[in-house]
């Protein structure tokens, strides 16, 4: 069933259009993120669907009533807000004021009625917020006044709550507590949730239809699963500095430094070492990677150069070789401690191979690790019990490689 509906919709100020070319539909129960960079036009499409900014053209329907011939009070009974205005409320107390959302269903004098109350105590339970039902609004948290504004929102008992930014100055815990009471809104009781975010995978793991919006336009509009590629959320978001892996849904700072460090890794072990040596400011090559490992995929958003094999498949010479190569080229090589197993003893080969050519070996493995996996040369590999502390015995990255290895090793 569709809730809201919107023709041809331009939103802005007086004249001036900020996005245009707006035709999208939120369906009953649906779960719907808009994102894109500040500036874009999230919060003003959001203050149009709701009333409260006139349409500079097209139109908004409300279960297919046009929305500027719906009167506040009728229309506050299908829609609650949340926006990000500070609320100021006096000496209100957290019940006082998710009681406000009762508005639209109290008499003429806002009297609560017996039911008015149950009914503001089961939000304040469906939130998690009763304990600070009784404190004084103004003493609250960021966090636990978020709560409260979404408890005032449910006892609204709304088709539709439409919430600006909701998780903004929010700890993990909150952020999570509220996208999940959200979610579970739109799944148990059907309430259409339209909302902005500034965090691309909270909001990508959480909605059902995401609506990119950059340029003054809508750039994409549909289920995440369909709409994200690789680029989608650099692009949207002009991302320089960083890359988004849409398909493990993190973020991940752009190594551009020359090579210097060859890291043997594998099964996720390298990831956290790939990460370390970034925001150290060390270069970074990496292999032998199985292109299903996770620390594939990381070394990849990252922008290392990386040698590869296909997923379960044994590693070739040629690979092997060319693996060789660039470590030949760099300064040290790194025994990220992977496990080991029929597909992938070739890299332990490989740490040989650095050892044999002299190349300095660090490795996290334990010492009588190492004796039984390298053995006699385990002599010639450094253990260390930790990663800062084999990231202390580097010298420092300033005494990296000039940037015609990178060349060489192909980046
Ligand atoms: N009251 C206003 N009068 C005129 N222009 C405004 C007004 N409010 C916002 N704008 C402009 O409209 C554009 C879109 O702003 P909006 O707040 O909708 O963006 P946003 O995507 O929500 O941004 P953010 O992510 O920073 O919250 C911006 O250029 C902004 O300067």
């Amino acid at each position: 069933m569709s809730i809201i509906k919107t023709e041809e919709l331009a939103v802005g100020y007086g004249d001036k259009k900020v996005v245009e070319n707006i035709n999208i539909e939120a369906l009953k129960g649906q779960f719907i993120c808009l994102l894109g960079p500040n500036g874009s036009g999230k919060s003003t499409i959001l203050r149009s669907l709701c009333g409260f900014l006139a349409p500079v053209g097209g139109k908004i329907f409300l279960k297919t009533r046009d929305i500027s011939q719906i009167k506040t009070n009728t229309l506050a009974e299908t829609m609650a807000v949340v926006l990000t205005d500070r609320l100021s409320p006096g000496l209100m107390t957290g019940f006082d004021i998710a009681a406000l959302g009762r508005y639209p269903h109290t008499g003429f004098f806002g009297k609560l009625s017996q039911e008015d109350i149950e009914k503001t105590w089961e939000a304040l339970h469906l939130v998690n917020a009763q304990d600070i039902a009784h404190r004084f609004f103004n003493e609250l948290s960021d966090g636990q006044k978020q709560k409260l504004l979404l408890a005032r929102a449910l006892v609204q008992e709304p088709e539709v709550i439409i919430l600006d930014e909701p998780t903004t100055h929010l700890d993990v815990r909150h952020r999570m507590e509220v996208m999940n009471i959200l979610n579970t809104l739109t799944k148990e009781k059907g309430i259409t949730v339209i909302l902005s975010l500034h965090e691309i995978d909270l909001a990508l793991k959480s909605c059902d239809i995401a609506i990119l919006i950059k340029n003054n336009k809508i750039l994409d509009y549909g289920p995440p699963e369909d709409i994200i590629q690789e680029d989608t959320m650099t692009n949207l978001f002009d991302i320089r500095s960083a890359h988004y892996n849409e398909f493990l849904g993190t973020v991940e700072l752009t190594n551009d430094f020359p090579p210097s460090t060859f890291v043997v890794a594998g099964g996720g072990t390298g990831t956290r070492i790939f990460r370390a040596l970034t925001k150290k400011g060390y270069g970074v090559a990496t292999g032998i990677l199985h292109e299903n490992d996770v620390d594939y995929y990381i070394a990849k958003t990252i922008g290392t150069p990386l040698v590869s094999e296909m997923p379960f498949r044994d590693i070739r010479e040629h690979t092997v070789k060319v693996a060789q190569k660039q470590i030949e080229q760099l300064e040290r090589v790194v025994d990220t401690a992977f496990p080991i197993g029929s597909l992938n003893k070739q890299n332990i080969d490989l740490i040989l191979y650095a050892v044999s050519i002299g190349k300095p070996v660090y490795s996290l493995r334990s010492r009588q690790e190492c004796e039984d996996v390298y053995g006699e040369q385990a002599a010639n590999v450094q253990t260390f019990e930790n990663m800062n502390e084999m990231l202390q015995s580097f010298s420092s990255p300033e005494a990296l490689t000039s940037p015609a290895v990178k060349a060489t090793v192909g980046v």
